[in-house]
C-alpha cells in the first residue's frame, strides 16, 4: 500500500517558497521523534519531480555506519568503474569532465552523487590539492551557470554525533554549506533531526548565528489529529471512527503522526481499540518504569532528582526548559524522553504516549 500524505500545508508552502528564493540560509527541520519531518521532505521532493531545474541530492543517514571521515565520502559518493568516462578523459582535464559527467547523470532526485572511478581517485587525493567540498562546490556553480538549483538534504543529522572525529567533519561540513548558501547563494541546504541538543551543539561549534534558520515540525494539534485519522481510517479501514473513537485515540496518543497510523493499521488487523491502546501505553509505561530502574540502580540521587522533574509533567504537557535543571534536562532529553524545543525555551514528552507513562507510573508520588 502507498503512503498516502495528510497535510502540513504552512511547512510545504514554507519550504517551497524557500526554494524558489536564492539560497541564503542553512536549514534545520527539527521536531520530536516520528513527528513526520522524513515524510515531509519526501512530499517536497515529489511535487518537485515536474520541475526540470531542481537537482535535489538526499542522505538519509539512518542505519549507517559512519566512524571515520571517509565513511561520511562513502555515502556522499557511489564510485563506479565507468569506461565512456575513461573514454571522455583521455586527454582532458578529468575534473573539468567529471563536472560535465556529474551534470549529465545527476537526477531530480539522488541518493548519492554518482563518481566514476578515475575521478574519485582524483577528487580524493588530497594532495593535488583538491578535496570533495571544492570540488562539489565546482559541480554546483556549473549547475547553477545552467539554471539548475541543487538541493542538498541531509537526514538524521545527529547520526554524525558517534564519529570520532565529528568536531572536524561538522566544521568542514557547515563551513561548506554556510559557502554554498550565505556566501555564492547557489545551493540550498536543509538538515533534518529530532536531537535539538544536537542541533544546537552543531549550531554553536560551526558558528551559525545569523546563517542559519529553523522549522519545526512538530505532532499535529488536536484538531489536525482528528482530522488525520478520518483520513486515514477512510484510506485503510474504508470507514469512519465515530467521535468517541477518536477522543479515544487522541487521549492515548496525541498527535504523533506515526502513533496514530499504528493504531489504525492495528485496527485494520481485527483488534479491539481499547485494547490497542491499552498495549500500546503498557509498553511504554514498561520501558519507562526500567529505565527509572536503571538509574536508581546506578545513582539515588540522580533517581530522586528525575523523578522530580517528571512530576512536573502530571499538570502539563508543555513546560518552560529552566523549569528542570540543566544537566537534568539534557539527561531527559538524551534518553528520548523529553522533546526540547531550543527556540522556543520549551520541553514535553517525546509523545502522548510516554506523558501518559509517566503520569501513570508517578501517580503514588
Ligand atoms: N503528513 C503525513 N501524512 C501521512 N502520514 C504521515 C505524515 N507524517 C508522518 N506520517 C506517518 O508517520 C510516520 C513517521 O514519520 P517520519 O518517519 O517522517 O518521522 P520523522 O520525524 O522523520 O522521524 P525521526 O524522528 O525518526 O526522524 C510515517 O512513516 C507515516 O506513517
Amino acid at each position: 500500500m502507498i503512503m498516502k500524505f495528510f497535510d502540513r500545508e504552512r511547512e510545504i508552502n514554507e519550504i517551497l517558497g524557500i526554494l524558489d528564493e536564492t539560497p541564503d540560509n542553512i536549514y534545520f527541520i527539527y521536531g520530536p521523534i516520528n513527528s513526520g519531518k522524513t515524510t515531509l521532505m519526501m512530499e517536497i521532493i515529489n511535487r518537485l519531480k515536474d520541475d526540470k531545474k531542481y537537482r535535489i541530492f538526499y542522505y538519509n543517514l539512518r542505519g549507517v555506519r559512519i566512524s571515520s571521515y571517509s565513511d561520511f565520502f562513502d555515502i556522499m559518493f557511489e564510485i563506479r568503474e565507468d569506461n565512456k568516462f575513461k573514454q571522455m578523459v583521455k586527454d582532458a582535464d578529468v575534473l573539468v569532465e567529471g563536472i560535465k559527467f556529474i551534470e549529465k547523470t545527476a537526477k531530480l532526485f539522488n541518493e548519492s552523487i554518482i563518481l566514476p572511478s578515475d575521478l574519485a581517485k582524483v577528487i580524493l587525493s588530497k594532495q593535488k590539492g583538491f578535496d570533495v567540498f571544492r570540488y562539489l562546490e565546482r559541480v554546483f556553480r556549473e549547475m547553477n551557470k545552467k539554471g539548475l538549483k541543487p538541493v542538498i538534504i541531509i537526514d538524521e543529522l545527529q547520526r554524525l554525533k558517534g564519529l570520532k572525529s565529528n568536531g572536524e567533519l561538522i566544521d568542514d561540513l557547515f563551513n561548506f554549506f554556510v559557502r554554498l548558501t550565505k556566501e555564492l547563494h547557489i545551493t540550498h541546504c536543509f538538515c533534518l533531526s529530532s536531537d535539538s541538543l544536537f542541533i544546537e551543539y552543531v549550531y554553536d561549534r560551526a558558528e551559525l548565528r545569523g546563517r542559519a534558520d529553523y522549522i519545526l515540525v512538530d505532532d499535529f494539534d488536536k484538531e489536525t489529529a482528528l482530522k488525520f485519522m478520518d483520513f486515514l481510517s477512510e484510506d485503510i479501514l474504508g470507514r469512519k471512527l465515530s467521535e468517541d473513537e477518536k477522543e479515544l485515540i487522541y487521549s492515548y496518543v496525541g498527535g504523533k503522526p506515526k502513533d496514530v497510523y499504528d493504531v489504525i493499521i492495528k485496527l485494520k488487523l481485527g483488534k479491539e481499540l481499547k485494547d490497542i491502546l491499552e498495549f500500546m501505553l503498557k509498553e511504554e509505561i514498561q520501558k519507562l518504569k526500567y529505565f527509572l530502574e536503571d538509574v536508581k540502580e546506578d545513582d539515588e540521587e540522580l533517581y530522586n532528582k528525575i523523578v522530580d522533574a517528571l512530576k512536573i509533567f502530571k499538570e502539563n504537557y508543555e513546560i518552560e526548559d529552566i523549569k528542570i535543571p540543566k544537566n537534568i534536562r539534557e539527561f531527559l532529553v538524551k534518553k528520548n524522553i523529553l522533546f526540547l524545543n531550543p527556540i522556543e525555551g520549551t520541553l514535553k514528552p517525546q509523545s502522548f504516549l510516554v506523558w501518559n507513562a509517566i503520569k501513570k507510573l508517578l501517580n503514588g508520588h
